[in-house]
């Protein structure tokens, strides 16, 4: 069997923060930022990191990109000790963190692209061809020569992940890739990152709070929260184990006095003029629901709404925490 490209056991990292008592006195308190994360993904994986505010997923990531040193565990990436061996590991890893660029500010893209190849030694023709490839799949064309201060954000996304990944890395790293960005640049994020995870050479760690990201691109979902993995596996497995339910909204053409009782159906809320029925399901299918319905009433219209990711997560967090004392 392979290596796993990474492979962290019981990763941990603290921060000490100063905090003030009363008035004159102050202390400190250690912060478990990451406090025991295992995690392995295999070569060509695509991983959902996902979790709360303030769960661990930014600290994980630097620590998986040798931005900081862990606290304690094992970690390695590409067979490589992120941190001690950090100039090695940049050749193999292609990082997009929303807050910083690795795109030069007064360059237009194409001459960053260029100082890029120069600074990871790329051979010209592996350049050219990931070059060429971004530029069709992410529509780069139309801004190319623009400098870079002045492309819009769905713009300067397009040229970060080219960035990421033109010295070829066999990871990339991508810190919510799709915030903030317009409806063409998302899609197009979107479709590139489920092409290049088909592709099947490059690994892919994502963290989102993006439900559309999640259910287009995540086999996998790895939930972090409060510095710990609390769900390892896929989104339904997510949604059966802590039961987030998918709403049907059903209009209808006129008020319906008693709608009818279905199993695995519950009547959430009723709309003020009685048109607009929300039911909360239990079970996979809206459709005993909608035969029943439509003997009582003219439906016009019907939605499943599924459940927020967020609200999942806010489940899996209640369902975790201690009763109350
Ligand atoms: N440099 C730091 N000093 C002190 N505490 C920190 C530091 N960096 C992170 N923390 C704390 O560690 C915890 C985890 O933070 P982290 O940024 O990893 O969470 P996150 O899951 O990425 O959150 P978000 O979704 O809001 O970005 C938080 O309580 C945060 O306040």
């Amino acid at each position: 069997m392979t290596e796993p490209v990474i492979d962290a056991r019981g990763l941990r990292r603290d921060f000490t923060v100063r905090t003030r008592i009363g008035r004159f006195r102050r202390g400190v308190r250690v912060v478990n930022a990451v406090a025991g994360v295992d995690l392995t993904v295999e070569r060509g994986e695509l991983i959902g990191y996902i979790g709360p505010n303030g769960a661990g997923k930014s600290t994980t990531m630097k620590m998986l990109t040798g931005v900081l040193t862990p606290s304690g565990g094992q970690l390695t990436v590409c067979g490589l000790r992120p941190v001690p061996q950090r100039v090695k590991l940049a050749a193999q890893i292609g990082v997009v963190f929303g807050q910083r660029s690795s795109l030069w500010w007064d360059l237009p893209l194409r001459d960053s692209f260029a100082l890029q190849r120069h600074l990871y030694r790329t051979p010209s023709a592996e350049h050219d061809t990931r070059l060429r490839r971004c530029r069709d799949l992410l529509d780069l064309d139309g801004f190319l020569d623009t400098p870079v201060r002045q492309l819009s954000l769905g713009q300067r996304m397009r040229g970060e992940l080219t960035a990421a990944l033109l010295h070829g890395p066999a990871v990339l790293f991508l810190d919510e890739p799709t915030i903030g960005l317009d409806v063409v640049s998302k899609r197009a994020v979107r479709g590139f990152l489920a092409d290049l995870a088909a592709a099947g050479d490059t690994t892919i760690v994502l963290t989102t709070h993006d439900l559309a990201d999640i259910e287009r691109l995540c086999r996998r979902l790895v939930v972090i929260d409060h510095g710990r993995v609390v769900h390892d596996g896929d989104i339904a497995a997510l949604h059966a184990r802590y039961g987030a339910r998918r709403q049907v909204v059903v209009d209808l053409a006129a008020p319906l006095a008693d709608p009818p009782t279905v199993a695995g159906a519950t009547l959430a809320t009723v709309g003020e003029d009685g048109l607009r029925l929300v039911f909360r399901l239990e079970t996979p299918s809206a459709g005993a629901l909608i035969t029943a319905l439509a003997q009582r009433a003219e439906i016009r219209d019907v939605s499943v709404v599924e459940p927020d990711i967020d609200d999942v997560v806010a489940r899996m967090y209640e369902a975790d925490r201690p009763p109350a004392q």
